[in-house]
């Protein structure tokens, strides 16, 4: 037998549809994609009280909790929901900074289908969307020994508040001045082989015997952060990261010649013998998929360090930047408690102060769907968003969650 939708569903159809769920004792949106319908609700579980999930499926007549992937946002007075596509729902919130008005609940995209096959159930994923275009992560590979890490400081070193390291998680033993969650998050192979059952991994790879992996939680927290992500992975991991709507920026570090990278990798002095000829025979393969065209945007050969890091900073336009966060654009925008989304072809328009008394300072404001970029792990980058008529902040409505 199959359990009752609460009486508000009822009517339900593409727009949001808002009504008081006893439950979760706040008030929810649902929207129906297909034939299923995603409840959005309020959840105390965790101390910051963030947007509950449910999913009811009409065919079965049942409700399910799925896997929720990334961050969730926190609760504000009111939210309303729309549906952009038919694998995405738009959650704005009320009352908030630009910067934390726009959510992606992502129920059906490329990276959604790839972590339900994972975990085998249903599963979701959260992206938080920022005003402006933000620079796109960057994702560094290259043989063992050639330079990344050495690069990689330098870039940190330089531009601390630009830059955030993706910390990685494997199954190798620390090197002697690694520390654990700074240079990778070292774990145990039947607990990582979990995790990445459970869907918390953006790619995994094994890599020279050992297990490696971004976690989605090691990209939103150098993302939400502000800063710039960057990424040491094996060209495998950069693969499925070009597979990925990271829509990064993909560098391949070449040694000036196979002895140099030889000689580099023993003079480091952090691997046995029998680890360096393995690095070695991998090397090989490496460069081969590295330099053949494709997978990569940039080919930099690190021969002389110095010159490689200028050009390196070349490429990433910094030669003649400071060190800076990036600023998303400040639009003049804040949705108050009171309003409605609608969908027209692609745009959402937000009407706020429509609740009739303040009909000479109602606005709608336009975001662009055209230009969003990206998305789960991580931002959905690009939004922009126009106004047509005066800003009101104070019109008084009924909170939704
Ligand atoms: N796919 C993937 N590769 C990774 C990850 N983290 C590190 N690697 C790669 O694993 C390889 C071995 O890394 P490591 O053991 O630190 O040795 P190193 O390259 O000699 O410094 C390198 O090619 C790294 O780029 C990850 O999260 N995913
Ligand atoms: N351009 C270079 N010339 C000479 N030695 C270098 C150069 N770049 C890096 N190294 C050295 O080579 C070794 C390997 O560098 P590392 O950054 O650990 O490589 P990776 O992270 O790619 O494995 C380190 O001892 C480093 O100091």
């Amino acid at each position: 037998m199959g359990e009752e939708a609460p009486e508000f569903l009822g009517n339900i159809d593409k727009n949001s549809i808002l009504g008081y769920d006893s439950e979760s004792q706040g008030y929810s949106s649902s929207i129906a994609i297909g034939d299923k319908i995603y409840v959005l609700g309020r959840s105390d579980d965790d101390a910051n009280s963030s947007f509950s999930l449910k999913v009811f499926d009409k065919l079965g007549g049942k409700w399910s909790n799925p896997t929720v992937l990334g961050t969730k946002p926190t609760l504000s007075k009111g939210h309303s929901a729309v549906l952009i596509n038919k694998n995405q729902i738009l959650v704005l919130k009320s009352d908030s900074s630009p910067d934390e008005c726009f959510w992606f609940l992502e129920v059906d995209t490329p990276f959604v289908k790839k972590q339900r096959e994972l975990v085998g159930r249903e599963v979701v994923a959260w992206s938080k969307g920022i005003t402006g275009d933000a620079p796109k992560p960057i994702v560094i590979s290259g043989p063992s020994g050639v330079g990344k890490g050495t690069l990689i400081a330098k870039l940190m070193k330089d531009y601390p508040t630009t830059f955030g390291f993706s910390v990685s998680h494997t199954t190798r033993a620390p090197r002697e001045k690694e520390v654990n969650g700074v240079h990778y998050h070292f774990t145990e192979r039947s607990i990582m082989e979990k995790d990445i059952r459970d869907g918390e991994f953006l790619e995994t790879a094994a890599v020279h015997g050992n297990l490696y992996g971004t976690s989605i939680e090691a990209v939103e927290a150098v993302t939400n952060g502000g800063k710039r992500c960057i990424l040491d992975i094996d060209v495998q991991g950069a693969r499925s990261v070009r597979a990925s709507s990271l829509e990064a920026i993909f560098i391949f570090i070449c040694p000036p010649s196979f002895d140099e990278l030889e000689k580099r990798l023993r003079s480091r002095g952090t691997e046995t013998e029998e680890q360096v000829q393995k690095r070695l025979r991998n090397a090989k393969a490496e460069l081969d998929q590295g330099t053949s065209p494709g997978l990569f945007d940039h080919i930099l050969v690190n021969d002389d360090l110095e010159t490689c890091y200028e050009n390196l900073k070349k490429l990433l336009a910094l030669d003649e930047c400071t060190d800076v966060t990036y600023q998303p654009a400040r639009e003049n925008f804040k949705v108050p408690v009171c309003h409605s989304v609608t969908k027209e072809d692609h745009k959402v328009l937000i009407h706020c102060g429509n609740n009739g008394l303040e009909a000479e300072t109602a606005i709608t404001f336009v975001l662009d769907l055209t230009l969003l970029k990206g998305g789960a792990p991580g931002r959905t980058r690009g939004l922009h968003i126009s106004a047509g008529g005066p800003l009101t902040e104070s019109v008084n409505g009924m909170g939704q969650v």
